[in-house]
């Protein structure tokens, strides 16, 4: 069986995170694996407090992890400070994965920040660079290029300015955007739209959380790049439309793995 990992942050409340990441994982056929690096206190409305995990604690763990079985593709989510963002991409640089997918989680859908501001930086110089491919929104984008996005153009603009900071490749997605989700894949050479059709929903906790480990998943399972992006988008677009309503904030996406394979959707 292959097999992922996740380095991210656990949300209490199931949908985001490591849970959302873990099922992900489950529903691609993928064995997963978790490194946490902060514990959230949270749920469909709000994050009430964020617990980092000590640096030793998570330098053990993905060490515990390497050390002894195969990974097939890693997925980096919430890192919180510039501190974990060095120490997981110095622990990474011992064993070389062969994919690295970065989610930049920098806000929370209710508004918390999962990520110091102080650590952008951190995660421009340290993880960007040994990424394969990053999955940042718009908000994450304009942080990270320092510029507004606001049409497709701009968001080509975007891609080669985030290309350009080393990432291999750069999937930014559109849903942050008026009208349809779509979003563009840039793998350094060709630009791909993926195309969306916006689900009314509020019921969008974790999406990104979702698309990322999805991504990781197909690559563990040798799937090319464009294959992977278009797979997880097919999947996060099936766990929208089935989005549950638990809660009374912003619920969470729906993993039941039934739904995906029976769906006849393809994503051009
Ligand atoms: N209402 C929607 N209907 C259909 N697809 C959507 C919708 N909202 C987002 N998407 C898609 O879901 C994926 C995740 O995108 P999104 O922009 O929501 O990420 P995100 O903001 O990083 O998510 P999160 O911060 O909740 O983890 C993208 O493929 C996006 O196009
Ligand atoms: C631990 C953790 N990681 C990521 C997110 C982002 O998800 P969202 O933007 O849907 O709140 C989150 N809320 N919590």
């Amino acid at each position: 069986m292959k097999t992922a990992l996740t380095i991210a942050g656990s949300d209490s409340g199931g949908g985001a995170g490591i849970q959302a990441d873990l099922k992900a994982f489950s529903a691609q056929g993928v064995y997963g694996m978790s490194v946490i690096t902060a514990v959230t206190a949270q749920n469909t409305q709000e994050v009430r407090s964020v617990q980092d995990i000590e640096l030793s604690i998570i330098k053990d763990q993905i060490e515990a992890v390497f050390d002894d079985i195969r990974v097939d593709a890693v997925k980096i989510g919430m890192l919180s400070s510039a501190e974990t963002a060095e120490i997981v991409a110095n622990s990474l640089q011992k064993y070389q994965p062969k994919f690295v997918v970065v989610d930049p989680v920098m806000v929370s859908k209710g508004g918390h920040h999962l990520l110091q501001l102080e650590a952008v930086s951190a995660l421009k110089e340290k993880i960007i660079p040994i990424a394969t491919l990053i999955t940042p929104n718009i908000p994450e984008a304009e942080v990270l290029i320092k510029a507004p996005i606001h049409s497709g153009e701009d968001m080509m603009e975007a891609c080669l300015a985030i290309h350009a900071l080393g990432a291999h490749a750069v999937l930014l997605k559109g849903g942050h955007l008026q009208g349809d989700p779509n979003d563009l894949l840039f793998d350094g050479k060709t630009f791909t739209w993926l195309q969306g059709t916006r689900i009314q929903t509020k019921n969008t906790h974790g999406t990104g959380c979702t698309l990322s480990s999805a991504i990781a998943a197909n690559l563990a399972k040798g799937a090319s790049l464009i294959e992977s992006v278009q797979e997880a988008k097919k999947y996060i677009t099936v766990a929208i439309t089935h989005s549950l309503n638990l809660g009374n904030g912003h619920g969470p996406t729906n993993h039941f793995y039934e739904l995906y394979n029976k769906a006849n959707l393809v994503i051009k």
